[in-house]
C-alpha cells in the first residue's frame, strides 16, 4: 500500500514523514494554494526514502519538466486538465494523473476514462470535487467499492484518522493525506499522521 502526505511546506514535516515510512511527499506548485512552495525550497529537501512528488495544476509539459529538474522531483502529479499526450510526454513511469469521480454520471464511465489514462501513468489519483484539490471533503466509499479498474488507483479527499477505516474498504492501492492530517493549511499534525499510518498499515 502506498501512502502519500501532500502539501509539505516545512522541513520538519518532510523529515518526520520520511522517517515514519511515508512513501510519497507532495509539494504543491500552485500559487493559489495555501500550500504552494518554491522550487528552491523543494530542491533543498532531501528525504532518504520517500519520493518527492510535484503537484501541478496549470503548467504545461515544458514548465513541468523545468520545475521537475530544478526541484529534484521523482514523480509528477498532474492535478489539472492534463491530457493523455501530456502524460506520455512527461513519462508514464513518473506520472500520477488526478481524476475527479464527481465529474462522472456513473462509476462505469469513470472506469472507462481511467482505462484510457492507464497506459500514460503509473497510478491514478481519485480526488473529491470537480477540479483542484485540498477541498477537505471525502468521496463516498460505497461508490468506489463498485469501481472495477485494473490499473493502480489512489484515493484522496479529506482523508484522516476519522475515516480511514471505512475508506480502506474501497480497495484503493494508495491513500493521499492532506488537510485531514493538518492543524492549519500546510502545517502537518504529526500525531494525526502517526495515527493514520497505524490505521492503514496496522503498525505502531
Ligand atoms: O492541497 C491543495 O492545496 C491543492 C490545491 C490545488 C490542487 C491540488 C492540491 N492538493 C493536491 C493533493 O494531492 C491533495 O492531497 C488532495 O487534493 C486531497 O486534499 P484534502 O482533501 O485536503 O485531503
Amino acid at each position: 500500500m502506498i501512502i502519500k502526505v501532500c502539501g509539505m511546506t516545512r522541513a520538519e514535516d518532510v523529515e518526520f514523514c520520511d522517517a515514519l515510512g511515508i512513501d510519497l511527499l507532495g509539494f504543491i506548485f500552485y500559487p493559489e494554494s495555501p500550500r504552494n512552495v518554491a522550487q528552491d525550497w523543494v530542491a533543498a529537501q532531501k528525504p532518504g526514502r520517500a519520493l518527492k512528488t510535484g503537484v501541478f495544476v496549470r503548467q504545461g509539459v515544458e514548465e513541468i519538466r523545468a520545475i521537475a529538474t530544478g526541484a529534484g522531483l521523482d514523480l509528477l502529479q498532474l492535478h489539472g486538465g492534463h491530457t493523455v499526450e501530456q502524460c506520455l510526454a512527461l513519462g508514464p513511469e513518473r506520472v500520477i494523473k488526478t481524476m475527479w469521480p464527481e465529474r462522472y454520471p456513473t462509476v462505469e464511465r469513470l472506469a472507462s476514462d481511467m482505462l484510457l489514462f492507464a497506459p500514460a501513468c503509473r497510478a491514478i489519483l481519485l480526488d473529491s470535487g470537480k477540479s483542484g484539490g485540498g477541498h477537505g471533503r471525502s468521496l463516498l466509499p460505497k461508490d468506489l467499492q463498485r469501481l472495477q479498474c485494473p490499473h493502480p488507483w489512489y484515493l484522496a479527499g479529506g482523508l484522516g484518522p476519522h475515516n480511514l477505516t471505512v475508506m480502506k474498504t474501497t480497495g484503493a492501492a494508495g491513500f493521499d493525506l492532506n488537510s485531514g492530517v493538518e492543524s492549519a493549511p500546510g502545517i502537518k499534525d504529526h500525531e494525526k499522521i502517526r495515527h493514520a499510518l497505524q490505521l492503514l498499515r496496522g503498525k505502531p
